[in-house]
Order: C-alpha cells, then structure tokens, then sequence
C-alpha cells in the first residue's frame, strides 16, 4: 500500500486513495502513531463519488472521525491533483458538505462550508468563549498574550463542548493562534478551521478587516478572506514522502 505524508502549515495528514468507503479508523491509529507509524494528526482516504471529483474520508490521530478540516482539504486537493484525481479546480464530498478547493503549484486556497453560530460571547473560567462551526465546532477566546494558552484548560473545555479550542491574539490586524485539537487531544501546529474561527470572531469584533493574516503555532503565514458570507483559506502545502508499507 502507498501512503503519502504532508504537512499543511504544521497541520500533518497520511493521505492515500481507495476504491473502497469503509470505515479506516483502525489503520488511522496505525499510521498516525509517531513512534511505530508513519506520524500525523491525522489520515484521510480518498474514494470515488459519482457527483463529485472524489470523497474523503477523514480521521484524527485517535481515530476518531471528523466532519471536516481546513488544513486537510488543502493537503488533500494537492494529492488529489498531483495524482491525476483531480482538475485543478475541484469540488468534493466532506463530512460537513461540498468543498472548492484550487491548487496553484504549492499553493493550495479552499472555500470553507458555510459557519454556523452555535454559542455567542460568554464567560467561562476568567476567559470570554464563543463557539461557532467552521465545519467542526471551534471554541474561541482571543487573549493579549499568547502564553496565556493553557493546555488543561483547552482540554477541560474541549469535553464540555465537544468541541477543538482557540487562544487568539490580534496584532495589527494579524491573528496568532494557538489550538487544542480534539482528536490529537494536544495542541497542533495549526489548525486551518480553528483559524477560520478566530478570524470569524475577531472580524466580527473589528479587529480584522475581510482579509487577514493568519499564523499558527508553525508561524507559516495564511490569508482568511470573508466574501458574502463565505470563508475562503489560503496557504501552501508541502509533500513530505511517499512510502510503500506492506
Ligand atoms: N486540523 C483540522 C481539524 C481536524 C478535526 C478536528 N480535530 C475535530 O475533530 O474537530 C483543521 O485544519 O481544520
């Protein structure tokens, strides 16, 4: 079986293609495990559709299935497209809906499913939350200082909510976030719906303009645009390796 490793902005994914759906959350622990596998945050399977370029199927490290990720579609359109799956310009199946995404060389923009507002401003253990769906639940407090990210706290809330977990620092008109992953169970190196989430948050706020830099715990810089409602997320995605395992 070929595997492909990559890193989204820090964000890293196995990605392979199947004709079969099934369910892959074993072999997603498997190959996720950084010790005795490959290591990612998580693994996503490519399967035919007949409406659309391809369906995915995605996993965190945990095996745990999730709707959607922003840093996943981006890795996974330029597999898609560097494996003859996929035009350019392709539209495929999540677990949260349709997903645009357009590859240019390492260059990879998609158009996130629209977000959903599950719980406005309120005030939880000294830090104003609020908690929106950017294809997954993000909760999302933006804080002065980044060190304020507090990792049992993160995981605490993460149960409590169901939902991955936002420290957000605006600076001229920048956003730096640091994210708890439910899934990884631990901060990532980025996490492309979370900074869809506190850009949404800090836009609503003012703090932002409809474009922003965004930068995760990696530092790699990514641009969130909001036009008529919609979020679009850009950045560049790096191919790892591929390897054979039996
Ligand atoms: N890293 C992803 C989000 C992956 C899913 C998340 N851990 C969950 O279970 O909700 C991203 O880039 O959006």
């Amino acid at each position: 079986m070929t595997y492909t490793k990559y890193s989204a902005s820090g964000n890293d994914f196995v990605i392979f293609h199947s004709f079969t759906k099934k369910d892959y959350s074993k072999e997603a622990i498997k190959l996720c495990n950084r010790t005795e596998g490959i290591g990612a945050d998580g693994l996503i399977v490519l399967v035919p559709h007949k409406d659309y370029d391809f369906e995915w199927l995605f996993y965190n490290s945990d095996g745990s299935h999730a709707a959607m990720c922003g840093n996943g579609t981006r890795a996974c359109a330029h597999y898609a497209y560097s494996n003859g799956l996929a035009p350019s310009n392709m539209k495929f199946l999540t677990g949260a809906g349709t997903i645009e995404s357009t590859v240019e060389k390492d260059i990879v923009q998609t158009q996130l499913t629209k977000p959903i507002l599950i719980k406005d401003e309120f005030i939880q253990d000294g830090f104003t939350w609020y908690l929106v769906d950017t294809g997954v639940p993000h909760l999302v407090t933006i804080v002065e200082d980044l060190e304020k990210y507090d990792n049992s706290l993160a995981s605490k809330m993460r149960y409590e909510y169901n939902a991955n977990v936002n420290f957000a620092k605006i600076e001229d008109k920048k956003i730096y976030v640091r994210t708890y992953e439910r899934g990884v169970e631990g901060e990532t190196l980025a996490c492309g719906t979370g900074m869809a989430a506190c850009f949404l948050r800090a836009h609503n706020l003012r703090l932002v303009d409809d474009i922003a830099n965004v930068y995760p715990k990696s530092k790699e810089e990514l641009t969130l645009t909001k036009k008529d409602e919609i979020l679009y997320f850009k950045g560049a995605v790096k191919k790892i390796f591929t390897t054979s395992i039996n």
